[in-house]
């Protein structure tokens, strides 16, 4: 892995300098004349995204908490001669967001796709979630998703202009364990996007999620090197993926490509979704045992 134009390589991940150069299916101009904006645009899976539709001709407009973050990161997507732009904002405070969108529409020219790429979680088991804990997830991911795509949904509706949005999930019935808040937001995300994929048809608005499997970005941060060693065994595919294989199932779905496709969940996830077992806590011991025949239904596991 190279450096990145700030000097910093992630601890996990794709840095800039890989993702100037991934490989990609998209043409050269399958975003041109396109602007996205993505929020956590700036992390590992936003990064990439921004990285892969601004290649492809979008003017890409990133956002979250750290303006330093921010700056570096378009420093590096103008200096591979780019176009990029920024502003901070919280997802969860929707003054903040409708201050975004004033600069996009009056500054930028408008809006085409919204990536809703901010997001995450703390690994604990649920029982002792605290209330504090409980809100920062659910607000963050579920009302912040919410507060992003209604403010881009009624700037489209006003200006009578078409739009898309893709929301990163994650895989919410299969093989995540220690995250349930953060399965509850991103299942009230679910249930929201297959809500609003109905409501907003007759305002031109698509509407889909994405939901990655074990993807190597700066987020696994908070995740102890314990449980990230297990991170292979999470899908039949028995590996981990880079963000760049998120970014390009997020480039279809808010493209062109995907015109005829609204309220859907792609799983991006080597099948995670159907096989393999994710612990972000240490996992019980309870499930470590052999279980037990019906003979032995009596015993102690
Ligand atoms: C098949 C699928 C395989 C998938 C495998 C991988 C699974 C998923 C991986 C990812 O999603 S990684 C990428 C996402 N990125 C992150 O998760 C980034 C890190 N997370 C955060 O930044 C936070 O968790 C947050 C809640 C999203 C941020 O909110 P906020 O800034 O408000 O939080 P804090 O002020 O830090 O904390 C508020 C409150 O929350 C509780 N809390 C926070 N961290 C912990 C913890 N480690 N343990 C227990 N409780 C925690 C706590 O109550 C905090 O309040 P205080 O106690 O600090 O007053
Ligand atoms: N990596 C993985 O394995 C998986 C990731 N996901 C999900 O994909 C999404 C992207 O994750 P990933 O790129 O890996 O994680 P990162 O932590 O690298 O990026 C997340 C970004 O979200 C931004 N963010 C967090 N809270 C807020 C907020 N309140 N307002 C604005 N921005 C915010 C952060 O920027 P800043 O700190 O500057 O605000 C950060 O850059 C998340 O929702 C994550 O949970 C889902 C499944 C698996």
């Amino acid at each position: 892995m190279a450096e990145t134009g700030s000097g910093q390589t992630p601890e996990f991940g794709l840095d800039d300098a890989d993702l100037a150069i991934e490989p990609t299916v998209f043409g050269p101009s399958a975003f041109a004349g396109k602007t996205v904006l993505i929020s956590g645009g700036a992390g590992g899976i936003g990064r990439a995204t921004a990285w892969l539709m601004a290649r492809c001709g979008a003017a890409v407009v990133l956002t979250g908490r750290d303006a330093a973050k921010l700056d570096a990161a378009v420093a590096t997507l103008r200096a591979a001669g780019l176009d990029a732009s920024a502003k901070p904002c919280n997802v969860r405070d929707p003054a903040s967001i409708a201050a975004l969108h004033d600069w996009i529409w009056d500054e930028v020219g408008g809006l085409d796709i919204l990536v809703n790429s901010a997001g995450g979680q703390f690994p604990q088991a649920a029982i002792d979630f605290s209330v504090k804990g409980w809100n920062a997830v659910i607000d963050t991911n579920l009302n912040g998703t919410w507060y992003m795509t209604q403010e881009a949904g009624r700037r489209w509706r006003d200006a009578g202009r078409p739009g898309s949005i893709v929301s990163i999930v994650v895989v919410t019935r299969q093989g995540l364990h220690g995250v349930a808040h953060s399965i509850a937001a991103r299942s009230g995300v679910i249930g929201l996007t297959q809500a609003l994929a109905v409501e907003w048809a007759p305002l031109n608005i698509r509407i889909n999620c994405v939901a990655p499997g074990s993807i190597e970005t700066p987020g696994w941060r908070v995740y102890d090197p314990s449980v990230i060693g297990a991170y292979p065994r999470s899908n039949p595919m028995m590996r981990t993926a880079t963000s760049w294989e998120v970014a390009e199932a997020c480039a279809y779905l808010s493209g062109d490509g995907a015109r005829y496709v609204t309220g859907e969940v792609l799983n991006v996830a080597g099948g995670g979704q159907l096989w393999g077992e994710t612990w972000t806590i240490p996992r019980p011991d309870y499930f470590n045992g052999p279980g037990r025949t019906l003979r032995q239904k009596d015993e102690t596991p």
